[in-house]
């Protein structure tokens, strides 16, 4: 290990189980000595404050690789602009970055530490900075509501339009603030669809527990609002090389990039065969069940199992989706994308090496539950 990424690791294991306190440390800090930035960050900052810790504990994580680490940081920064960070805030950010760690720290804090910080910051600052200059999109794109459906309690499927054409890939994802209720609060989600001529884009969103945007964007959105959209992210997509016959595993909404993929292969594939096995935990949250259906009728490549976890009297298959995949199969051939929640994509990656599907077929996206 070299110099650097030692010392960076042994400081932060000092304050590693201060995470939480270090970050608010941080912030307060920052808005105490920069009034005028609170203004670039929502109102409610819990989620905020675990993305700080996240960033960073990525990017000392990755600091060995440099490709990882150099990719990781030019896509955080380019994400950054949604947040109209100028260059000069880099600084700002990074003294209080320090100070924080070191207030937490304790005396086994030492001077060495301050420096391997100061040159990391600096480098990750660098490598964000040349990431946002070089994207030649916009920092993000207004995009008007156009349909607005309630699917279940809490899931609703919504079409945008952006104002200017947004490029993005069949299962990437993009995020989302909903402007007009909860400005500044930033969330991602996929698009339901491949890229389309008239450029509209619709997405699949639950309302879980305390989550402000999701929640908005079920509940309070209306067609005609505006909401912003940024940053086409993610790596969950074909390769139209491939000639394998291909498995999507979705659980609730995480069928979004799953349909936006099947999407992709309607115009092209005649090869391969398509399951696809959805799961939900009653059958009136297997919300899309009708289009899937209508696509499976449609395609003679492609087939749908549907499994509910908490619905006894479903007549389709029983049990959390993941292990419902394990009653098909053989699979050891077949390219799998999973999309789901991160404890559904965990359990279904189990069960997926137990049934020794090579990890290299395998392709998800993992994220968070905030
Ligand atoms: N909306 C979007 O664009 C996207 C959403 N996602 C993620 O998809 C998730 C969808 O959540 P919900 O609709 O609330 O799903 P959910 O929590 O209702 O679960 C749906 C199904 O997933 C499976 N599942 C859930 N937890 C599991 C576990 N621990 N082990 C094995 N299988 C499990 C079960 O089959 C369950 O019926 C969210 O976490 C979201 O972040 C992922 C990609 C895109």
């Amino acid at each position: 290990m070299g110099d650097l990424a030692r010392l960076l690791k042994e400081s932060w294991s000092l304050v590693e189980e201060h995470q939480d306190k270090v970050a608010g440390y941080f912030y307060a800090r920052m808005f105490l000595s920069h009034p005028d930035l609170r203004d670039l960050f929502p109102v409610h900052m819990d989620v905020q404050r675990t993305r700080l810790l996240h960033a960073i504990v990525t990017a000392v994580q990755t600091l060995e690789d440099p490709e990882k680490f150099d990719d990781y940081l030019r896509g955080l920064g380019r994400d950054h602009r949604k947040f109209h960070v100028e260059p000069e805030h880099y600084e700002i950010v990074g003294g209080a970055l320090i100070e924080a760690m070191r207030s937490f720290a304790g005396e086994q804090w030492g001077v060495d530490y301050d420096q391997a910080w100061a040159d990391a910051y600096a480098v990750i600052a660098s490598k964000m900075l040349a990431g946002a200059d070089a994207d030649p999109n916009p920092p993000y794109w207004y995009a008007e509501v156009v349909a607005h459906e309630r699917r279940a309690q809490d899931i609703a499927v919504l079409t945008v339009l952006p104002m200017q054409p947004l490029e993005f890939r069949a299962g990437q994802y993009l995020s989302i603030e909903c402007t007009k209720y909860q400005p500044r609060l930033w969330r991602t989600y996929s698009p339901a669809n491949a890229p389309r001529r008239d450029n509209t884009i619709e997405f699949h969103v639950r309302a879980v527990g305390a989550g402000w945007v999701s929640s908005a964007l079920v509940r309070r959105l209306q067609v005609g609002d505006m909401i912003k959209v940024a940053a086409p992210m993610g790596t969950m997509t074909l390769d139209r090389r491939s000639t394998r016959d291909a498995v999507f595993v979705a659980g609730g909404t995480g069928l979004a990039p799953v349909k936006s993929l099947l999407e992709e292969l309607t115009r092209y594939n005649r090869t391969r065969w398509v399951h696809v096995f959805f799961g939900a935990r009653t059958r009136d949250e297997l919300y899309d069940l009708a289009d899937l259906n209508r696509l499976a009728a449609r395609y003679p490549w492609l087939s749908v199992v549907t499994a509910c976890s908490d619905d006894p009297t479903f007549p389709g298959e029983q049990g959390n989706i993941s292990d419902v995949v394990a009653r098909y199969g053989p699979w050891q051939e077949h390219d799998f994308f999973v999309s789901g929640s991160g404890r559904m994509v965990k359990a279904t990656l189990k069960t997926l090496a137990e049934l020794q599907v090579p990890s290299v077929r395998i392709k998800y996206d993992s994220f968070t539950e905030a």
